[in-house]
């Protein structure tokens, strides 16, 4: 039988098992705190925002919630996270991608305290991650690694293909996969859109982990039996429902589903995690801002 992975369900003992540090860091007199920063109004985006702020009061994070006009100056985004940067009452500091094509997405993560960047993608961040020695993981592959280890699968000596390069999903989970350390010392592969005969690639792997953002690009034929399939696919799709869409993920959910070993729904699956991985670089963010060892899951 192929285990149904629930993302939910592993989320949600992610941020019960959060309590023992923020507990630690009250008695220390400290509430984390995470500013979240929207300079869109495309709906996705501000579901997201939304999610993340009431995952932040479920556990008892702080949450400030600042909007931009997305035709405001580049300039407001640069002085707000700057204004950001010097609250030593924020502990956390996250802007909703994608920012409008007038304001440069490098220039804005440049601009956050490294200290602040929960999200992993300031290029310090980035390099301590590739070193070995990460300070905060980015939340989707940390997620990912959760739900792996959840499902009681070993990465070590396995073969993991990773569809799909982002900055923000494929080339930190190649990272994540191939370091000496639990969750990783898997033997790893990075295919793209560039990538010769995928089918053939993703056919050999043991692991599966597809994020390229193109629906239902992977089906059954292209699984191995009993692989893990990890789909990171959040592709919004017309259909003829309440909300006028359907979410559907970048694997063909039946047909690889009867291949796999164990596999990730969506929703329901990576997504929640890497909401719940957002909370946890938020705790340890204020663990480290304000010295205080504390237990995270
Ligand atoms: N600075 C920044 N950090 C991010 O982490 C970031 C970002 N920008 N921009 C956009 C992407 C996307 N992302 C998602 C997080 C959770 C769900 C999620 O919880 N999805 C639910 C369903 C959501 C729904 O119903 O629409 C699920 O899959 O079950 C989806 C997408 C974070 N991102």
């Amino acid at each position: 039988m192929t285990e149904i992975i629930d993302g939910n369900a592993v989320a949600q003992s992610i941020r019960d098992d959060l309590a023992t540090a923020i507990d630690q860091l009250a008695d220390a007199g400290h509430t984390p705190t995470l500013a979240t920063v929207l300079m869109s109004d495309d709906p996705a985006s501000e579901t997201y925002v939304s999610m993340k702020q009431s995952d932040c009061e479920e556990v008892g994070i702080e949450a400030l919630d600042i909007e931009i006009d997305p035709a405001a100056d580049a300039g407001e985004l640069y002085d707000t996270v700057a204004d950001l940067n010097d609250d030593d009452a924020v502990n956390g500091i996250l802007v909703q991608m994608p920012v409008p094509d007038h304001v440069s997405d490098r220039q804005v993560l440049r601009a956050i305290d490294p200290e602040k960047d929960v999200d992993g993608f300031h290029p310090e961040n980035v390099g301590r991650l590739v070193a070995g020695d990460a300070r905060y993981k980015p939340c989707t592959p940390h997620g990912i690694q959760k739900l792996v280890e959840s499902a009681g699968v070993e990465t070590e000596g396995k073969d993991a293909v990773v569809v799909g390069r982002s900055d923000i999903v494929g080339k930190p989970m190649a990272n994540l996969l191939i370091q000496k350390a639990p969750g990783g010392n898997a033997t790893t592969t990075v295919c793209h859109s560039r990538t010769d005969d995928l089918a053939e690639k993703t056919r050999n792997a043991d692991i599966v982990v597809a994020a390229a953002g193109v629906p239902e690009m992977i089906d059954g034929d292209m699984i191995a039996e009993g692989a893990t399939v990890i789909d990171v696919g959040i592709n919004r799709v017309e259909a003829d429902t309440e909300k006028g869409y359907e979410l559907v993920g970048d694997v063909d959910f039946e047909s690889a589903k009867a291949q796999a070993g164990a596999i990730t729904p969506v929703p329901g699956g990576v997504g929640p995690m890497t909401r719940a991985m957002l909370l946890y670089n938020t705790v340890k963010a204020a663990g480290l801002q304000h010295d205080v060892d504390v237990d995270l899951p």
